[in-house]
């Protein structure tokens, strides 16, 4: 037995040496990149004329189309990045920016810092949310609370990472007291409204409320004593006193109270002290203010998307002068409040230079980011 398997691998060394079948091959060393390339060429060219030549040749083709395939994948990766928002938050591109943001203390929290509450109202079918309040003056009421009610779970409700009991039939404690608020802020032209919708279109317990358009409402009606006064600080691309912007932004909530929302996207605002003094005296605690997503693109990226907005807007504003001046008033006056929130671990940026689509990716990861109860 053992004589025979000795003789079965004699045949083999045999027949290997016979037609050079060892291992080692006559050529360029690994790492003679011209001599290696000279022997990959001749794979297409030159026929080879014994196994160890084709060997060679193969050796060396291998490691041009290794490395051709590793190369092309990592630039096709560069060039048409998955539109995933986990690819956005972990993709090389963005280790310097999380990197940097470490040290300038801008990088939000990696553990929650507080208990947040359940959004269980928002996650049940309407009829089981509260009546909303009735539309009462400004100064005298603030934002009603949502409600706090003990409710019977449906398996909506324990399908969602908010659910505080995952038992299809489990007794749930909604919890959320207030309207969530997050500011949105960025300069003008850098895709808020645009992200804003997005937002609003896939999570339906979000309402876009954006200061802008509720100025311009209110200067398009007859009867509003301030709409000169709007239209003028509008044009001349100063921010309105407070007084006017933030009733208007508080009728607007209660309004979206009424149709259910629970969450607000305030775009536009604060935009300066004053507007920050005037939401503290008038909303002040009666909503929960969860942070700030900050929109961050170039001048010349914003004004190139303002003037190409201005050829259907009609805004008054979306003309060269007014642009301009919007963008003093936006160094001058809004990037104090963002370093304000900044300093609260409030701000969570969003690179707003990159394609709709991107952008949208990386709003979304952010967004669980400032409220991580998200259904998303
Ligand atoms: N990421 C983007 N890339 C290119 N254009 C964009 C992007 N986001 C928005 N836009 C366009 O730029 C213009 C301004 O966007 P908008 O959302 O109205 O800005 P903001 O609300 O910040 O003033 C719009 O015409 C919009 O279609
Ligand atoms: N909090 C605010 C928000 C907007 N305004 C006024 C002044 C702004 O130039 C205009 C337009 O604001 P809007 O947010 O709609 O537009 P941009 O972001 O500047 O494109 O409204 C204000 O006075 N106070």
């Amino acid at each position: 037995m053992a004589t025979c398997s000795l003789t079965g691998a004699r045949r083999i060394l045999l027949h290997r040496w016979v037609r050079q079948l060892g291992d080692s091959v006559q050529g360029p060393q690994l790492m003679d990149l011209p001599g290696n390339w000279q022997k990959a060429k001749e794979f297409f060219t030159k026929p080879a004329l014994s196994y160890g030549q084709y060997k060679q040749q193969c050796v060396s083709l291998r490691i041009f189309a290794f490395s051709g395939i590793c190369g092309g994948c990592v630039l096709s990766l560069a060039m048409f990045p998955p539109k995933s928002s986990y690819w956005i938050t972990w993709s090389p591109l963005y280790w310097l920016s999380y990197a940097k943001q470490c040290f300038t203390g801008a990088a939000p929290p990696l553990f929650l810092e507080k208990q947040h509450g359940a959004q269980v109202a928002a996650l049940l079918r309407p009829e089981t949310q509260a009546p909303a309040p009735s539309d009462t003056d400004v100064s005298t009421v603030a934002v009603a609370p949502a409600p706090a009610a003990t409710t019977t779970a449906t398996s909506a409700a324990s399908a969602s990472p908010c659910s505080v009991a995952s038992s299809a039939s489990a007794t749930v404690l909604a919890a959320p007291a207030k309207p969530r608020v997050v500011f949105v802020l960025g300069g003008p032209g850098a895709g808020k409204g645009t992200q804003c919708a997005k937002i609003c279109d896939a999570y339906p317990q979000w309402q876009h409320i954006s200061a802008g358009d509720c100025l311009r409402a209110e200067r398009q009606d007859p009867n509003s004593k301030d709409g000169e006064l709007i239209n003028s600080y509008i044009k001349d691309g100063k921010i309105v006193p407070v007084q006017i912007t933030v009733r208007l932004l508080h009728k607007a909530m209660q309004k979206g109270q009424k149709e259910g929302k629970t969450d607000f996207l305030i775009d536009g605002f604060p935009r300066n002290w004053d507007n920050v003094n005037g939401w503290e005296e008038v909303i002040g605690d009666s909503a929960e203010v969860m942070g700030v997503l900050f929109f961050e693109a170039s001048l010349a990226e914003m004004e190139k998307r303002l003037l190409g907005r201005s050829v259907t807007s009609g805004r008054v504003d979306d003309n060269l002068e007014s642009i301009r001046k919007r963008f003093a008033t936006y160094e001058k006056e809004t990037k104090p409040i963002l370093e304000k929130y900044q300093k609260e671990h409030k701000v969570f940026k969003i690179d707003a230079m990159q394609s709709v689509d991107f952008v949208w990716a990386h709003t979304q990861t952010k967004l669980r980011e400032v409220v991580p109860c998200q259904q998303v």
